[in-house]
């Protein structure tokens, strides 16, 4: 580790020779060698200097994703140059014909690659860097003039036919990172053997002599208003109402929103602008982009304190119609988008009982299936969409599925991972049967009707909240009371998620221990429920233990070899094991069905207690 560290520090001294510091390359390359010149005076030293160095950023759920800072294991300049001259040289040899999902190909001629990025420190630097990198390799590029949400990258690359598409983002994850998705022609996010192709282009380079970064043909051309107009009007093709009356319970619609210091701030606005939407009030603090995220150090839409100030300006606002006599007016909804607009977090006002409004935060899944419901009553049962098909991942609510055969909508399950969903509209693509999809949906608060990208969309999340609160609203219903009413008719289902963070070397040596452990020696009952079923993924084996011959019979997953064990309860609970693909935690995924939503609780309760007790005794 020593050489690589020494290396680096040699080349960043040189390199603050060469560059000015005043120059923006030059002061950030002045800051990564202080950074590892501190490294050698730490009491961990070897430590520090092992965790930075002991191997490249790889390709995780996300694309590569890391900690900024000096290293071959973190998100700095040089990484994301290197990153990019694989791709660069990942195009010229017409590698992303051969693995493109598209039939028709491509003539491969002048490829371009589209490039888009966040509010987070460094984005719109990378973003340079990547268009520089790949103009030197004759390259052409669509960047986007100001920051944009992941969904308008997709979108860029459709659009316009590239080659390829990067964006520059670490999603949800907290501010000390930053991250690099890379998008395939047809606008997915690279997956399983692209990636990995991919990842070898990547790796057989030199980080400081193989990357070209002047002296190019390509030509470089700037994304502004319009091609965010076409991205939103692409967006809004997908509505789902027409009618006048549900027109008007849109301009009846009272919205909070934060875009969480983001992308979001601006395309969704523009969305609830398009839309209609009489009121919406924004977080002032969260507002404008800012990637130390000062107000929510942790920008997920997941985490109930993302949500914290806008919540209390739901609150504020509700407070201030009641005190002018008009109660009803206090907003109906808190949206939350995180800094690439991807994901999207909502709470929703309870049921007016004569006091003051209050909210409720509602999970992943459950926006999912009222969603999902939402689609088929209005799309579906129109006429509008035929033969539809839903999909979700296989750590996502079974009570979608439920729902989904019970009204006739043909479910498509996948890995975790939005790219894997967009893969499979690919697929429908290649049919010619692309319009057949209507809709699909993490647990991780990602949402997509339409195939005009292939990943999820928080402005279409946004869009088709709005118009499923107006659609009830103008018949009297709350969204928590149109939830109620789906638990009654399919079942109380409960899902949630437990996650347990372990950083570093030592981390992914435990976590690698605990799969392990849940794989080989897995007890035969939790919580008084035998296990009766086990998935292990990585195996691509689903074993049915002591069924009606009493021996066990093994069938495939049908799906691509991941690092997952899912386990079925005899009552019918199930956990799913997976170590996170976009942040060093080992997470679990509970899920019950009861007959009461209490009956429901105490299953998961439990459930997760003695699965966090098996965690903690390693
Ligand atoms: O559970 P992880 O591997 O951390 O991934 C969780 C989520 O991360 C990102 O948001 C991806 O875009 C999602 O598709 C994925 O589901």
């Amino acid at each position: 580790m020593r050489d690589k560290y020494n290396r680096w520090q040699k080349f960043l001294e040189e390199q603050t020779v060469r560059i000015d510091s005043s120059e923006e390359l030059g002061e950030i390359n002045r800051q990564l060698l202080e950074e590892l010149k501190a490294c050698d005076r730490m009491e961990n030293a070897e430590e520090e200097i092992y965790e930075r160095f002991y191997k490249e950023v790889e390709f995780g759920t996300g694309g590569l994703r890391g900690i900024l800072g000096a290293g071959t294991n973190r998100l700095n300049l040089y990484t994301v140059a290197k990153a990019t001259q694989g791709i660069a040289n990942y195009i010229k040899a017409g590698e992303y014909l051969v693995d493109s999902p598209l039939n028709k190909k491509k003539s491969g001629k002048n490829p371009a690659v589209a490039i888009a990025y966040d509010s987070r420190i460094y984005s719109a630097v990378f973003a340079k860097i990547a268009a520089e990198v790949l103009m030197a390799n004759d390259i052409n590029v669509y960047l986007y003039e100001e920051l944009m949400p992941t969904p308008a990258l997709s979108f860029a690359v459709r659009h316009f036919d590239c080659a390829m598409g990067i964006m520059i983002t670490a999603s949800h994850n907290p501010a000390k990172y930053n991250g690099y998705k890379v998008y395939d022609n047809s606008g997915c996010q690279v997956t399983l053997a692209a990636a990995e192709k991919l990842f070898t282009y990547i790796d057989q380079l030199d980080i400081f002599e193989d990357i070209k970064a002047a002296g190019g043909r390509g030509i470089l051309k700037g994304l502004g208003e319009e091609t965010v107009e076409a991205y939103l009007d692409a967006v809004q093709s997908e509505r789902a109402l027409q009618s006048e009356v549900d027109q008007k319970a849109l301009q009846a619609l009272s919205v909070v929103y934060t875009p969480l210091n983001g992308a979001g701030n601006k395309p969704v606005r523009q969305m609830l602008d398009r839309l209609g939407v009489g009121k919406v009030a924004v977080v002032r603090e969260q507002e404008l982009p800012d990637g130390r995220f000062p107000t929510c150090p942790y920008p997920n839409p997941e985490k109930k304190e993302a949500l914290a100030l806008g919540l209390a300006l739901c609150t504020e606002l509700a407070m201030e119609a009641e005190a002018a006599g008009r109660g009803e007016d206090a907003p109906d909804l808190l949206l939350a988008t995180d800094p690439d607009c991807d994901r999207i977090g909502l709470a929703a006002r309870r049921p007016v009982d004569g006091k003051l409004a209050s909210y409720q935060l509602l999970t992943g899944n459950e926006v999912g299936v009222l969603l999902l419901d939402f689609l088929i009553d209005t799309k579906v049962k129109s006429g509008k969409k035929k033969n539809p098909i839903f999909v979700t991942t296989i750590v996502s609510t079974r009570m979608a599925g439920v729902l989904a055969t019970c009204r006739g909508v043909q479910q498509h399950l996948t890995l975790t991972g939005f790219k894997f969903i967009g893969e499979q509209i690919g697929l429908l693509e290649n049919q010619g049967r692309e319009q057949e999809f209507l809709f699909g949906f993490e647990e991780s608060y990602g949402y997509l009707s339409g195939a005009y990208v292939r990943d999820k969309d928080a402005v279409n999340g946004a869009m088709l909240i709005c118009e499923m609160a107006a659609y009830y609203k103008a018949r009297g219903v709350t969204l928590i009371e149109r939830l109620e009413e789906l638990y009654q008719e399919y079942g109380y289902f409960r899902d949630q998620l437990i996650d347990f963070t372990f950083e570093g070397v030592k981390g992914m040596e435990t976590m690698a221990n605990l799969m392990e452990t849940f794989r080989s020696r897995l007890p035969e009952s939790f919580i008084g429920q035998t296990v009766v079923e086990v998935a292990d993924y990585q195996k691509q084996q689903r074993t049915v233990l002591g069924g009606a011959t009493g021996s066990p019979m093994t069938t495939d997953t049908g799906l691509p070899a991941s690092d997952v064990i899912q386990v079925l309860l005899s009552k019918g609970c199930s956990f799913t094991v997976r170590p996170s693909g976009t942040e060093p935690k080992l997470k679990i995924y509970l899920s019950a069905k009861g007959t009461t939503a209490q009956e429901s609780e105490e299953i998961i309760e439990a459930l997760g207690k003695e699965l966090t007790d098996i965690v903690h005794s390693r």
